[in-house]
């Protein structure tokens, strides 16, 4: 059979590199038999081993080997072989971001359990979806069911049975002959200021106007005084469109020029290909003075160098032009602080959520829209890797639903949450998969809206015990979805052994609650936890949303002891949580990779058990606020800060409970001539109060309210108080703090602190 499978192999490959396709290749069944046709398949295919790559746990090739959870290594690169052994385990992640790295006429081989019993067979990644108190056996095949069905029904793909010894589906496509590729080649306009060369370097007409896109980089000179502002591009295409080497052609052009250009990267290897490009036209135009893997130099001084992003962040004022590949794998914070760069060109995948997460477009492309650079946007469709339409892309957009979309817009442009067009859904995963359509609607809207939504989570969706997903259709279009997760009644163990700071899956929030929160009861009552929920950008701000939160609560309510969420807070996104119905209980300590934010945890009860677990944790909340606000959140967004307090029950909050003598502390601070340094204990719990409580008696402004976030809570100096909120002076900002506080004092003040305030009055009126 090897030798047949050997043939079939040469086939696929002979056909592949006449069109410049990709194939696939699954060997399906014993892992050793498996092994044993792909050494013979890969021992005849011309190959070098220095461009293929064993994705699996054991070095059993003669090549590269890394492990599935290290796939986004080769994220960049470009392979003639990618085999993954799937048997232990099979990563829909990993999948996303290997299929891009094959050259065309490259073979991906994916070796299996026989086709017909591995979506019944329980592996790795299924381990991962078994949240407490769910078991392994909990989880459902549907995911590789549905994978399973796609291989079958795709081009391109080979299916080999080991065990049988037979060729199930030669994966043959018998193309019909090209006469030339279409490609249009580029055009190169006298207009520019790169050198002629580097446009003649580019493959596609795409990759010249990408190349065009990073002349806005050029430095300032007195031609065009404008220049001198910053500026950014933002480079986005799928995978293999040849990103990389737009970039690196830039780069070349500019090092050529003299400019010091840093360029960056999760890792070197991502950015290989700039670096080829960039040394290649430093040659071609005879100015190379070093051409290294990692740097390029030219003989005017200029240069092209590699970084990792720590060290970049570090250098950025002392480079011309900085590069930064792969962008979308970085976390969002790492690329905020690469905006100190003047000069800045992010290069992207669009369908970059194989794996590298939507942080980019989702919450990247605000900050860059706030920042002071002009950008410039760029995309490149035409593919290099491999030819337009490539089967084995085609197969995996499919199997991965990586370019699953929201329904279009004038679909559901008429939603209204009130409108009998309306209806709320169970998303079952057995409905999905028999209504591909609601499938795609409901998956691309949570990837659009969702910096974290990427392939594990289809099939977390469809096979995890825990997950549930509901939404609302708009004449049977997802216009509103959330995915949910059943969270607590966890075993006395499980509870326990998560106190002393054992690792539980799931549960995000009896998890923080127990082992950061100390709160070893936290896990025991029933809740759901809304994972993710988002609104077509078409009908946002309707009330979908909430109609949404109010169907779950409905539906849920009797079932549960609390509803609760976790999320990147932002201010808008705090008080849309708050106004239905629930409350902030925790801010996490450290920015979120992904979102760039501090995370916020919330709850709504909805039972006497829950009321109880949500009024402790606000307590707690309102006590540690100030303290954590002066420490590890003395960087958080004030309006953050005053939203989530704003969002605690009063009820649950601490009442204020200041001695006499702190009181005419405060009181003459406001009112007299006393100061706020001395003591600002008293200060501050007053301010959380207020905050929490809204009385519409105390009536501030929100620069006020800021102003005593950024002084009172977060201890920032009064000098950088002054500044942030456009006082004139210090002192000024010290008068406002004192004014602020007038009404505090009148509203919440006992008998010692109105004396005070009185005193001072009577002084100044006579
Ligand atoms: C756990 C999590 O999933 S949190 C992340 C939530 N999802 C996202 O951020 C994805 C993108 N955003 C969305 O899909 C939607 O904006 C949602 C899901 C947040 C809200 O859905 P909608 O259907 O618009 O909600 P609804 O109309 O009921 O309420 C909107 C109100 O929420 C608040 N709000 C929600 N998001 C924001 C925001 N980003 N900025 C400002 N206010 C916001 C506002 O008060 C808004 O009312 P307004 O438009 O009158 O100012
Ligand atoms: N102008 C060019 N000259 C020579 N080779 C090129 C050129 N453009 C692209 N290629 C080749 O095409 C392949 C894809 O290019 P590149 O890596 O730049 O694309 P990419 O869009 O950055 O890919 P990925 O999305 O995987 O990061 C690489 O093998 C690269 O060497």
């Amino acid at each position: 059979m090897e030798a047949d499978v050997v043939d079939l192999t040469r086939r696929l490959r002979t056909e592949a590199t006449r069109t410049d396709e990709r194939r696939l290749l699954v060997l399906a069944g014993d892992r050793e038999r498996g092994y044993d046709v792909l050494d013979a398949v890969l021992d005849d295919l011309s190959v070098p081993i220095t461009r293929t790559t064993l994705v699996g746990p054991d070095d059993r090739l003669r090549c590269e080997q890394v492990p599935q959870s290290n796939a986004g290594d080769l994220l960049g690169t470009t392979r003639d072989a990618v085999a993954i052994d799937a048997h232990a385990e099979l990563r829909p992640n990993a999948v996303g971001k290997l299929v891009g790295t094959v050259d065309g006429g490259g073979l991906l081989v994916l070796l299996t359990p026989p086709l017909e019993v591995w979506p019944d067979r329980r592996d790795g990644f299924d381990e991962s979806l078994a949240v407490p108190p769910f078991s392994l056996s909990d989880v459902t095949g549907r995911f590789r069911r549905r994978l399973v069905e796609t291989l079958r029904e795709h081009r391109g793909i080979a299916i080999v049975d080991c065990d049988a010894g037979a060729i199930e589906d030669d994966g043959l496509t018998h193309p019909a002959p090209r006469l030339t590729a279409e490609t249009e080649s580029p055009i190169v306009s006298d207009d520019h200021l790169f050198p002629a060369a580097t446009y003649e370097a580019c493959l596609t007409a795409d990759q010249a106007e990408a190349v065009a896109a990073f002349e806005s980089l050029a430095s300032a000179d007195s031609a065009e005084p404008d220049r001198g502002e910053p500026r950014a591009v933002v480079l986005e295409a799928d995978r293999g469109r040849g990103k990389s080497s737009a970039a690196g052609l830039a780069a070349g052009a500019f090092a050529a020029d003299g400019q010091d250009v840093l360029v960056t990267a999760p890792q070197f290897r991502n950015a290989r290909e700039v670096f080829d490009r960039a040394g290649e036209l430093a040659e071609t135009l005879g100015v190379a003075t070093a051409v290294e893997s990692t740097l390029v130099e030219t003989d005017a001084g200029g240069r092209v160098r590699f970084r990792d992003p720590d060290e970049a962040v570090d250098r950025l004022s002392s480079v011309d032009v900085v590069v930064v590949d792969e962008a979308a794998a970085l976390p969002v914070a790492r690329l905020e602080s690469l905006l100190d760069a003047d000069r800045v060109a992010f290069a992207t995948t669009i369908h970059g959520y194989e794996g590298a997460g939507r942080g980019f477009s989702v919450r990247f492309r605000d900050r860059l829209a706030e920042s002071d650079h002009a950008v410039t946007d760029c995309t490149m469709s035409e593919p290099i890797r491999y030819a337009a339409g490539d089967p084995i892309e085609v197969w995996a957009f499919r199997a991965l639903l990586l370019d699953a979309r929201p329904p279009v817009e004038p679909l559901v442009a008429d939603a209204k949450p009130d409108s009998g067009a309306i209806e709320y859904r169970r998303l079952d995963p057995d409905a999905l998969l028999a209504d591909e359509t609601l499938l795609r609607e409901a998956f691309g809207l949570l990837v659009l809206a969702h910096y974290r939504t990427e392939p594990n989570d289809l099939a977390r969706l469809l096979d995890a015990p825990n997950l549930e997903a509901r939404a609302l259709v708009h004449d049977g279009h997802v216009v509103s979805v959330a995915l949910l997760a059943r969270e607590g009644t966890l075993a006395s163990e499980t509870r326990s052994a998560m106190y002393e700071g054992g690792r539980v899956r799931g549960n995000m929030l009896p998890d923080v609650l127990t082992s950061q929160l100390r709160d070893e009861a936290a896990g025991d009552s029933a809740g759901l936890r809304v994972v993710r929920i988002a609104t077509h950008h078409a009908a946002r701000s309707r009330g979908l949303g909430s109609r949404l939160l109010a169907e779950i609560r409905t539906e849920y309510g009797e079932d549960v002891d609390w509803l609760g969420t976790g999320f990147g807070a932002t201010p808008g996104l705090l008080r849309f949580w708050h106004e239905n119905g629930y409350g902030a209980i925790h801010l996490s300590t450290t920015r979120n990779d992904a979102s760039g934010e501090y995370s916020a945890l919330m709850l709504a009860p909805t039972s006497d058990e829950g009321r109880a677990l949500r009024d402790r944790h606000a307590d707690w909340f309102a006590r540690r606020f100030a303290a954590v606000c002066s420490d590890s959140l003395d960087d958080l967004d004030p309006d953050v800060a005053r939203a989530a307090l704003r969002s605690v029950d009063p009820d649950a909050a601490p009442p204020i409970d200041l001695t006499d003598h702190e009181w005419r502390v405060v009181a003459g601070a406001a009112y007299g001539p006393g100061l706020f340094d001395v003591d600002p204990g008293p200060f501050r719990s007053l301010v959380v109060r207020c905050l929490v409580e809204d009385p519409a008696a105390i009536d501030l402004t929100d620069r006020e309210e800021r102003l005593l976030v950024l002084r009172v809570l977060q201890a920032r100096e009064w000098s950088t108080v002054a500044d942030r909120l456009d006082y004139p002076s210090s002192g000024q900002c010290m008068r406002a703090l004192g004014d602020a506080f007038c009404p505090l004092v009148d509203h919440y003040g006992g008998d010692s602190a109105l004396a005070v305030r009185d005193r001072f009055l009577d002084s100044s009126s006579n």
